[in-house]
């Protein structure tokens, strides 16, 4: 079925969402941790058990901080639901995710989203989209952590009036910093084996778009087979930027900025290079087998570590 795509920047930019409530359990936390390769390296599972298992015999399991990226997906309203915007869902793609942790989260909560749509430009030939998803306890009403998802919409562009380029954002300029990618070597370098099965294991975690699982969906946006979820390859860099610079203490995560520059086939290996400057880890995940980089980013600590540059 294809879809005639067009636009109405003011009905997109002035949409309001319904609030969304929802529940997870350590359960799901394990499930997701899981699925973005927690325990999958022989030589090191054990800092990672307390991911997926109650260690010791502890009440809590220990959250990924990128666990909080997945709340966006339990939203009431989907894309296709905001008023004035009209595409292919077949050719969406993951272009950013920005997030901000105020608190660790929880190993089970009950979650109270509030979203609004954060920028809306033209491209031209595309579209970019952000949706800002703010995720609160509902018992407590503390801000647990804040999403920005940045949606790269294919085939819809070209709706802004003769010389006027729409572009609209509605958060400071200063949130948003180019990723330079330093020259030097790497403070470390992780390498993670996807599996064959990653995306089908991933969308357990409630991203069930089928351009991760189904070839047919997967051949219409462009691909030879099913790609990997953007969130998975971000969970896979953010848990080794852990690993390596935080001692497993999730904590120590501020914000995480990522930008999917190319698809990840599942089953490919991972290698992600990691710079520490000040309290700002910048990184680069790379696919070894095309040796290309799929992508970038940085991790703000709350604490600075010793920076080798
Ligand atoms: C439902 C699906 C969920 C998923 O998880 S999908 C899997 C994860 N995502 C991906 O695999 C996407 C990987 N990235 C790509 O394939 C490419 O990257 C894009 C197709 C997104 C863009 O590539 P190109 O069409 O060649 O874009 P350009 O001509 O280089 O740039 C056009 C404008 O778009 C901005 N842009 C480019 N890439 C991104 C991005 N990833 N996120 C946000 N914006 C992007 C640029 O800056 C520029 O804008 P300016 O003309 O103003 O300079």
């Amino acid at each position: 079925m294809s879809t005639i795509a067009s636009i109405d920047p003011e009905l997109v930019i002035s949409h309001k969402f319904r609030e969304t409530i929802f529940y997870y359990t350590e359960s799901d936390v394990a499930q997701y941790a899981l699925g973005v390769g927690a325990c999958g390296n022989d030589r090191d599972d054990e800092g990672e058990l307390g991911y997926v298992y109650h260690q010791n015999g502890q009440q809590f399991i220990k959250v990924l901080p990128t666990f909080g990226a997945i709340f966006v997906y339990r939203n009431r309203d989907k894309f296709s639901d905001i008023s004035g915007l009209k595409f292919d869902p077949n050719l969406l793609l993951h272009g950013q995710q920005y997030m901000e942790l105020y608190k660790p989260l929880p190993s089970r909560c009950c979650i109270v989203n509030k979203q609004v749509v954060a920028g809306l430009h033209d491209k031209g030939k595309a579209t970019i989209l952000e949706i800002e998803t703010t995720s609160y306890d509902k018992v407590s009403g503390e801000a647990l952590c804040m999403n920005r998802n940045t949606i790269f919409l294919r085939g819809v562009g070209g709706f802004s009036k003769p010389g006027q380029l729409f572009s609209y954002t509605n958060y400071p300029r200063d949130q948003v910093s180019p990723i330079i990618i330093p020259k030097c070597e790497p403070s470390s370098i992780c390498e993670d084996v996807t599996q064959k099965s990653q995306a089908l294991l991933y969308r357990l975690s409630g991203d069930y778009n089928p351009i991760h699982s189904d070839p047919k969906i997967s051949s219409i946006a462009g691909f030879d087979r099913p790609i990997l979820h953007g969130l998975c390859t971000y969970g896979f860099a953010v848990r080794a930027i852990i690993k390596y610079f935080c001692l497993g203490d999730i904590s120590s995560v501020k914000t995480i900025f990522g930008r999917f520059l190319l698809h990840v086939f599942p089953g490919e290996t991972l290698i992600t290079e990691m710079w520490l400057v000040g309290s700002r880890v910048i990184f680069q995940t790379k696919v070894k087998e095309r040796d290309q980089a799929v992508l970038s980013g940085y991790v703000c600590l709350h604490r600075s570590i010793n920076s080798s540059l």
